[in-house]
């Protein structure tokens, strides 16, 4: 399937809110890929498959996400499914049998330790695409100018802070996942000579 039949599809599948968020996350992901050299056209097209489950109602998702074999861990937090469940039929709907396509679109709201490049530029752009507004996204994109791990790092560390003040589990992955980041920062900052300066919310 082209590129253009996949937007018409995820067009339809989505509210016109949740649309325009999606071709932010398109926009921001390509410009990500070129700024730190990853595959512009596997970026759009994860960014573009990313949400369609996104609005399903949860019986749905729970249903499609047991008939397309979902990892169960990802039914403990039901706002995780809808990743898991594009990238399981990505193949089957649009074609889309890339791996790293599907894990980008499977773990962008939680993440993982072990991210590739594709991984962590479709997770950051979903959390700072133009459309996005909420406290410290500016200082993201500032950050994500030049630093793709700093920028995710601190940005799983804003959701692990709103999830710790709802009262929400927080999915085991995006912890192992903001810690080795983190620890990736360090060590780029300890090899070029400089420093991690600390940050509030
Ligand atoms: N790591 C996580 N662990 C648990 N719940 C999470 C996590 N990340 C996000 N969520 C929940 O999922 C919801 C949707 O996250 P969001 O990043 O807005 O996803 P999307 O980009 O798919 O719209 C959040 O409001 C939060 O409740």
């Amino acid at each position: 399937m082209d590129e253009s039949s996949i937007r018409l599809k995820v067009q339809k599948e989505l509210s016109p809110r949740r649309f325009q968020h999606v071709c932010g996350v398109v926009q921001m992901a390509e410009e990500l890929a070129k700024r730190f050299g990853s595959d512009v056209e596997k970026a759009r097209l994860a960014a573009w498959i990313h949400d369609f489950a996104r609005e399903w109602p949860v019986e749905r998702l729970t249903q499609t996400a047991k008939e397309s074999g979902v990892d169960p861990s990802f039914f403990e937090v039901k706002e995780l499914l809808h990743g898991p469940i594009a990238a399981a039929n990505a193949p089957e709907w649009f074609g889309i049998e890339d791996e790293d396509v599907r894990n980008a679109v499977r773990y962008h709201t939680s993440g993982r330790p072990g991210m590739s490049l594709l991984e962590k530029i479709v997770c950051l752009a979903d959390a700072i695409e133009p459309g996005r507004s909420y406290p410290g996204v500016e200082q993201l994109r500032q950050i994500a100018e030049h630093d793709l791990e700093e920028a995710l790092a601190r940005q799983m560390d804003g959701t692990i802070q709103f999830l710790i003040k709802c009262n929400q589990p927080i999915f085991p992955l995006t912890v192992l996942a903001r810690n080795e980041l983190w620890e990736q920062v360090q060590t780029k900052k300890i090899r070029t000579g400089g420093s991690v300066s600390s940050f509030s919310t």
